[in-house]
């Protein structure tokens, strides 16, 4: 058996549920705009590659003009990244499997679309941030997911052979770019029938998870 790979995950909708904070910043938002709310299960489901593709859905969802993209997408970051952590939760039993799977020798690592500064704010905001030896987010690179180039990154900081852990159609294209195994966490935010993605494993409850890390393993 390989040594123990380091494990690197997805953000909203695998660790966290921060459906929502990022549902009451775009309504804050379309309120700014004189628009009346969206309801979050429509916002979800355009969540996954980034704030500023969530920003350009909505606008283009309620007719807003694009030119004020930009300006539109500057505010909801900025305002998101001070009130990231006010309604967003840690998904049931991350922290003591994040814990666990450390004292077993692995390293770990972040892997999200969400722009870095909002990143550190709710990874602070919720105590994530100790578990983590390294963060690519949305904006840390060029390219971001489904682009393998963020999820290499964060694999050759971590050194060894990596596994991603992630929720969305978004993080199985992504780590098949890069060739990396993908558990699929399928209590998230998926957004295609899970027989359309590539997944070495799947699990609802974050209790399961070290077993199938170590199930991958015995196959490395
Ligand atoms: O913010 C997003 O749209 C997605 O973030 P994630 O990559 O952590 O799922
Ligand atoms: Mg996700």
């Amino acid at each position: 058996m390989s040594p123990a790979p380091a494990l690197i995950f997805d953000l909203d909708g695998t660790l966290i549920d921060s459906l929502p904070d990022l549902a009451a910043a775009v309504n804050r938002m379309l309120a700014a705009e004189g628009q009346p709310p969206m309801v979050p299960a429509r916002i979800r489901s355009f969540v996954g590659d980034g704030a500023k593709v969530l920003v350009a859905r909505v606008m283009a969802e309620r007719g807003i003009d694009m030119a004020r993209h930009d300006a539109l997408a500057g505010r909801l970051v900025a305002d998101y990244t001070e009130r990231s952590a006010e309604f967003t939760t840690v998904y049931p039993h991350v922290r003591e499997t994040l814990g666990t799977l450390r004292s077993d020798g692995h390293r770990l690592g972040i892997c999200t679309n969400k722009p870095a500064a909002a990143t550190a704010s709710v990874l602070d905001a919720l105590g994530l941030a100790p578990f983590f030896d390294c963060v690519v987010a949305g904006d840390t690179l060029a390219e971001r997911k489904p682009h393998p180039a963020p999820l290499r990154a964060a694999c050759a900081a971590l050194g060894g052979d990596c596994v991603f852990v992630g929720d969305s159609e978004v993080d199985a294209h992504t780590a098949e770019a890069a060739g990396m195994p993908f558990l699929l966490f399928s209590a998230g935010y998926l957004r295609v029938p899970r027989s359309e993605i590539r997944f070495a494993g799947d699990f609802d409850d974050f209790r399961d998870l070290p077993q199938f890390v170590a199930r991958v393993r015995a196959l490395t």
